[in-house]
C-alpha cells in the first residue's frame, strides 16, 4: 500500500515520523525505516514547461500477522528543497548499527533450487533501498562454503548473510567457529573447553526446505521478513550446541540433534533424491505410515546442573559441578532441541520452554516405542507449540546441560559393513547427517556463541 502525502504533513520526531493525511495521524519508527531516496516524476508533456515534481520515497516495515513482516511506502511531495531536507535528516537518524556492506552466500541447489531468483528480484531491490552493498558468492558444489570460510575476511562485512537452508547455515557457522578457536589456539575438541564467540553478526534468507533457523530466528520462513530483520541490523547473541564424537569436536547446531527415527528419516528421504522435492513428504509418510519402528539400545549419561552449586547469571557453566544421571532402554530416537537457547521462536520453542529454568539448560527426550499415530499427534502438538506436546507416556524428557550418547548394537560382534552399524553412526544434525564413530556423542551447550540478525 502507497500513502501519498505531502511534505508538510511530515514531522520527524525524536523517534519516530509522524504522518497526517486529511483524516488520520500514523507514525513510522526511525528504526523501521528502511531507507529515503528521492524520485522523480516520470517525463511527459508537462515537466517540460513546468521542470519535474520530485517527491520522496520513504520505505518501511509494516509488520503483520504470524511475524510476518512487508516492506510498504510513502510517498511524499513538495519542492525539491523540502523533500531533500527531510531526506537528510532521516538518513541521519537511521541508527549506525545497520549493516552497510554484506558477504552474501547463495546455495542455488537448496530448497526449490531458486535462491539466485529469490535473491535478484527479490532481497537485492530491498538491500539496495537500505543502502546495503553486498559481496555475493555463489557456491559451486557440496562444501564449497567450508572451503570459502577457511580464508574469508570477516573483518571486511558488518554482516554475513546465507541465501540458503540449515546445511548451508551450517557450513558458515561449522567453518567461521572452528577456525575462530583454532586461531586463538583454544583446546576446543575438549567439551569443557570455553569457546570464543564469533563477533560478525549472520543473517538467513530462507530458501532452503526445512528452514528451522530462519523460523527461530524471525517467526517464520518468509525471504522478505528475513531481509527485513537483516537491514535493521538488530542482533542478538544465540546460544549454539556442540557434537563431539570419537574425542574430537564434530559439528555446531542451532535446531536440532537426533539419533535413531530422526537421523532414519534423512538418511532414506536422501536415498530418493529422485523424488526431487516430494521426498521431503512422501518418504517420512511411508516410513511412520507403513514402516516399523526400528527400536535399538542406548545407554543415555545426562549432565544437569548442580542445585548445591548455583551460578547466578549462567555465564560460568565450565565452573560448575554436575548431577550425572545414566538412563538405559530400548527406544526409537533420543533428540535434543536447540529451543530455549536463545532463539525468540525457536521450533519446539514453547513446547519445551516449562522445563527450561537456567539459559544453559536445554532439553533431551528419550523416545519410547509408541503408535504411530501417537508420535504423529506429538510431532503436531510441538508445531503447534503446545504446552504439554512433551508430557506424553512414550517420551523421557530431561532438562540437561549435555549429554552422552552411546547406541548399542544388537549383535555382539557386528559387521563394521553391516546397515545396522552404518545407520547407527549416524546422526542428524539440524536436517544433515554427521558421521559419529562407534556410536558414541557427546552434546555441550555453548552460550553465547554467534550473533544472529534477529529483533526479539
Ligand atoms: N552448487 C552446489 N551443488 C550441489 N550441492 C551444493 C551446491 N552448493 C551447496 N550445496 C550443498 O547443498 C546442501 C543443502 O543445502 P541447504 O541446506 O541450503 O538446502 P536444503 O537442504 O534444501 O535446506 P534445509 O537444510 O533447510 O532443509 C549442502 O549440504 C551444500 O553442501
Amino acid at each position: 500500500m502507497v500513502l501519498n502525502v505531502n511534505v508538510k504533513s511530515v514531522i520527524l520526531e525524536a523517534r519516530e515520523l509522524k504522518i497526517s493525511d486529511q483524516k488520520t495521524t500514523s507514525s513510522i519508527e526511525i528504526c523501521d525505516v528502511i531507507g529515503c531516496h528521492l524520485c522523480e516524476e516520470p517525463g511527459g508533456i508537462l515537466p517540460i514547461f513546468f521542470g519535474s515534481a520530485p517527491y520522496l520515497v520513504i520505505k518501511y516495515i509494516s509488520k503483520g500477522k504470524n511475524y510476518k513482516w512487508t516492506a510498504e511506502n510513502v510517498h511524499v511531495t513538495g519542492s525539491r528543497e523540502e523533500c531533500e531536507a527531510l531526506r537528510t535528516k532521516v538518513n541521519e537518524k537511521l541508527e549506525t548499527e545497520r549493516p552497510k556492506k554484506l558477504g552474501l552466500f547463495i546455495n542455488p541447489i537448496g530448497g526449490s533450487q531458486n535462491s539466485l531468483n529469490v535473491y535478484s528480484k527479490t532481497i537485492a531491490p530491498l538491500f539496495r533501498a537500505a543502502n546495503i552493498v553486498c559481496d555475493v558468492m555463489v557456491s559451486e558444489r557440496p562444501k564449497h562454503i567450508v572451503d570459502i570460510m577457511k580464508s574469508f575476511d570477516t573483518t571486511c562485512v558488518d554482516g554475513l548473510v546465507v541465501v540458503g537452508g540449515d546445511g548451508t547455515l551450517l557450513e558458515v557457522i561449522n567453518g567461521l567457529l572452528t577456525r575462530a578457536q583454532k586461531e586463538a589456539g583454544l583446546d576446543y575438541d575438549k567439551p569443557t573447553c570455553k569457546l570464543k564467540p564469533l563477533e560478525v553478526p549472520i543473517g538467513i534468507i530462507p530458501t532452503g526446505t526445512g528452514n528451522g533457523t530462519a523460523k527461530g530466528l524471525y517467526g517464520n520462513t518468509d525471504v522478505v521478513t528475513a531481509a527485513l530483520h537483516i537491514i535493521r541490523g538488530k542482533t542478538n547473541r544465540n546460544n549454539v550446541q556442540a557434537v563431539y564424537s570419537g574425542g574430537k569436536l564434530a559439528s555446531f547446531s542451532t535446531i536440532v540433534i537426533g539419533c535413531g527415527l530422526f537421523s532414519d528419516l534423512i538418511y532414506h528421504t536422501e536415498r530418493q533424491r529422485w523424488l526431487k522435492k516430494a521426498r521431503y513428504f512422501v518418504v517420512p509418510l511411508h516410513l511412520m505410515l507403513f514402516k516399523k519402528q526400528r527400536l535399538f539400545d542406548a545407554k543415555l549419561t545426562i549432565f544437569q546442573r548442580d542445585s548445591t552449586a548455583e551460578d547466578a547469571d549462567g555465564t560460568s557453566e565450565k565452573s560448575t559441578t554436575y548431577e550425572q544421571k545414566e538412563v538405559e532402554g530400548q527406544c526409537v530416537s533420543i533428540t535434543s532441541s536447540g529451543a530455549g537457547l536463545g532463539y525468540p521462536c525457536a521450533p519446539f520453542g514453547a513446547s519445551v520452554m516449562p522445563f527450561i529454568k537456567h539459559p544453559s539448560e536445554f532439553v533431551v527426550a528419550m523416545y519410547k516405542q509408541c503408535g504411530r499415530f501417537e508420535f504423529l499427534s506429538h510431532l503436531k502438538s510441538c508445531a503447534l507449540e503446545n504446552l504439554d506436546a512433551f508430557q506424553k507416556d512414550f517420551l523421557l524428557p530431561y532438562t540437561v546441560r549435555g549429554y552422552k550418547v552411546k547406541i548399542q548394537c544388537s549383535d555382539k560382534s557386528p559387521d563394521p559393513e553391516s546397515e545396522e552399524v552404518n545407520i547407527n553412526n549416524l546422526l542428524d544434525v539440524d536436517g544433515e547427517l554427521l558421521d559419529i564413530v562407534d556410536g558414541e556423542y557427546e552434546v555441550w551447550n555453548h552460550r553465547q556463541l554467534l550473533r544472529f540478525y534477529t529483533s526479539s
